[in-house]
């Protein structure tokens, strides 16, 4: 199995994610500060998401990572190899995102004298705790959520990116810079336009079992929250998460080509 692509991907998930810390902590005001447990989990995580959809075309159409510019690989096989690796990140996602969200809803002040102390000490504290209060399946919370929402969106991430790199590019070339830089980014914009709806619920799901549970599972979460706030409820976010996507992913995948190229 290829590795490049794992090494790739953990590389450019983490100059994403310096461009896109930023915006996640003014996302949710939160206290979600310093790099390193977004680069220990985010970078693993597109890690997996670039190496699984790689190595799925390879399976799929029998042709490396060099080879697809010549022989490029048909709509339905890149969808699919998508969907592959968006669900296997997923799953590896879940505990890590679990622990982002929780930090950054907290909302009492990070060890302010004669303040209460804050429910979360850091990450490992977090995950300690939750290991502790909501056993290892509270660990997991929200990740059937987290699945619905990276399967179809991660095909749809690598379909619009594939697709404006072939518009703009003569066949068989690489796409220069400023066409991977352009396609990546309406390829963030997309997919995280694709996944706001679900993006909403898997952090109710997340948040709920803090104090008490709310929801009875996803379907439920879904329904309680149109009802109370109406369908508005699942576009909560999309601008800051389509603003934060375009630097992000124009950046991935501009290194992830340009390290496969180097290598290659
Ligand atoms: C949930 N969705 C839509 C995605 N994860 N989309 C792919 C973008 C991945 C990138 N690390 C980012 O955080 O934007």
């Amino acid at each position: 199995m290829p590795v490049e692509e794992f090494v790739a991907g953990w590389i450019s998930g983490a100059l994403g994610l310096v461009l896109g810390h930023p915006f996640d902590t003014v996302k949710l005001l939160g206290f979600f500060k310093g790099m390193s447990f977004p680069i220990a989990s985010i970078a693993v995580v597109n890690s997996v998401l670039f190496g699984v959809y790689s190595n799925t075309l390879l399976v799929l159409t029998a042709t490396s990572h060099q080879e697809r510019r010549a022989q490029p690989p048909s709509y339905t096989h890149i969808f699919l190899a998508g969907c592959t690796g968006g669900f296997l990140q997923a799953y590896c996602l879940a505990p890590f995102d679990l622990i982002k969200v929780r930090l950054q809803n907290q909302t009492e002040p990070m060890a302010q004298p004669g303040s209460p102390p804050p429910h979360y000490r850091g990450p490992v504290h977090c995950a300690a705790s939750i290991f502790r209060e909501e056993g290892y399946r509270g660990l997991f919370r929200g990740a059937w959520a987290l699945m619905l929402r990276d399967t179809p969106t991660m095909g749809i991430y690598f379909i619009t990116y594939e697709g404006l790199c072939r518009q703009y590019t003569p066949e068989g070339q690489n796409p220069s810079s400023a066409t991977v830089l352009v396609a990546g980014g309406f390829a963030g914009i997309a997919s995280w336009v694709a996944a706001t709806p679900l993006d909403v619920i898997k952090s109710r799901m997340q948040m709920d079992g803090l104090r008490r549970r709310v929801y009875q599972g996803v379907l439920d979460c879904m329904v309680s929250s149109v009802r109370q706030e109406g369908l508005g409820v699942f576009f909560r976010g999309v601008t800051i998460n389509s603003a934060r996507a375009f630097p992000v992913n124009a950046v991935t995948f501009l290194s992830y080509e340009y390290l496969l190229r180097w290598w290659g």
